[in-house]
């Protein structure tokens, strides 16, 4: 459960980073530092419609990330949405619980860490000792050619890896080696892990067995989170209680929610137009009045190795568009041209991403951007993002469009609640 109160144990204030949330060598921060001098779009939309048009459309497939002022949100809001927001934050631990989610089984709504599903919670284990990278080939030739070592090109130390199902059905090998669960100097993989394997699968080991083989202690990150619906849906009774001296969470939520979905319209007419399509394309595929917005507050706490762990691991989001607002503590970065770029604060601007549906939707003219959030020795930092998806049962494949013999599809169509699954379980789309 520590993975779930990262700021419960920020609070004791440890002089050194827990094993489970120091990254692979080639995922530290200290290795993988932000390029200087660029940055990235900021557009004002107060400028000519065809002059917003075109730096939107430029950006989207460029970046998939930018940068949006005079978007019309009173200044007023922002801060009290961020001192709502805040003010949860800060209560006490135990308080906090009462709001706790439960992503496991499916409870996404409250406070916690994990949005995804972790697979291997399913898994039972047995216990081995590593001795060398060539037991682990050695294991993954006598328990079966399905395994494909999906890291054979890294370095053993640097290996992570994720679960696929293989042709036939059956899951692949995962791997998920900590460094920190090794010998520092050796390039062998030493120490104490554990052999997953599915319950069922367990009991047939044998050549074609597919098999996990995970470190014990998965990656964590150092963040804490607060996710709710804000829009549409009514908010679950339990966290539309929760009240702060400016007002309830969900109440502020709810009013900043609505100017997001204003922005969002505008947004996707500008999205539409610079495809060559009518203004209500995206929006009508996206659902139209059933367009849902979703509110996750992140926190991360003070982390006594910033250099070592992350906030968020470097991901894409699943929704059409994420529109986000941090506070004053920088630590977002975008992911462009084979580089990090660091994305400055800048007052009362809001940070949109293109997510997902939309590049899929766009046939890959618009990016989903890969992005990441480092953490901070001394500071707090926070970000409130707004997740704009479909609702579960929209369709979602390329544009008809957009595709032709010369630019045949580029996804498979799909519903959303079949693509959030795909996701969550860290499944190929
Ligand atoms: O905190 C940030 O700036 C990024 C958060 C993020 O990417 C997410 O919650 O999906
Ligand atoms: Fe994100």
């Amino acid at each position: 459960m520590i993975a779930e109160r990262v700021q419960a144990l920020a609070l004791g204030g440890p002089n050194k980073l827990p094993a489970q949330f120091i990254r692979p060598v080639h995922e530290r921060p200290e290795n993988t530092v932000a390029v200087d001098g660029v940055t990235v779009p900021v557009i004002s939309l107060s400028q000519p419609h065809d002059v917003v048009v075109k730096e939107v459309a430029e950006a989207c497939q460029e970046w998939g990330f930018f940068l949006i002022t005079d978007h019309g949100i009173s200044p007023s809001l922002i801060q009290r949405l961020k001192e709502v927001g805040q003010e949860f934050f800060e209560l006490p631990q135990g308080e906090k619980e009462a709001y706790s989610n439960d992503a496991a089984s499916g409870k996404f709504e409250g406070y916690g860490t994990k949005m995804t599903k972790n697979l291997e919670e399913s898994w039972s284990g047995l216990t081995i000792t590593f001795i060398s990278w060539l037991l682990l080939l050695r294991l993954t030739t006598m328990y079966g050619p399905k395994i494909h070592l999906l890291t054979a090109d890294l370095p053993p130390l640097f290996c992570t890896c994720r679960s696929y199902p293989s042709a036939d059905g059956r899951q692949q090998l995962v791997f998920r080696v900590s460094p920190s669960c090794m010998d520092k100097d050796s390039s062998e993989l030493r120490g104490r892990g554990t052999l997953m394997a599915n319950t069922g699968w367990l009991k047939r080991l044998g050549n074609s067995a597919p098999l996990i083989l995970l470190v014990k202690g998965d990656l964590e990150t150092w963040s804490s989170a607060f996710f709710m619906a804000s829009f549409p849906e009514p908010l679950l009774d339990g966290l539309s209680c929760f009240r702060t001296r400016r007002g309830s969470l969900s109440g502020v939520t709810e009013e900043y929610s609505k100017e997001i979905l204003r922005i969002t319209e505008n947004l996707l007419q500008l999205l539409s137009e610079g495809l060559g399509l009518e203004g209500k394309v995206l929006k009508s595929c996206l659902g139209d009045e059933e367009l849902k917005l979703e509110m996750k507050i992140n926190m991360y706490p003070p982390c006594p190795q910033p250099e070592l762990a992350l906030g968020v691991e470097p991901h894409t989001d699943m929704s059409a568009l994420t529109i986000l607002v941090p506070n004053d503590v920088p630590g977002l970065q975008v992911w462009k041209d084979g580089n990090w770029v660091a994305v400055n604060l800048l007052e009362n601007a809001l940070f949109v991403h293109v997510g997902d549906q939309i590049e899929v939707l766009s046939n890959g003219k618009y990016k989903s951007v890969l992005h990441r959030s480092l953490v901070n020795k001394e500071c707090t930092r926070m970000s409130w993002a707004v997740f704009i998806a479909p609702p579960h049962e929209a369709n979602i494949g390329p544009l008809s469009e957009l595709v032709n013999d010369q630019n045949q599809a580029k996804y498979s169509t799909k519903t959303y609640a079949e693509y959030r699954h795909r996701k969550f379980s860290k499944l190929p789309q």
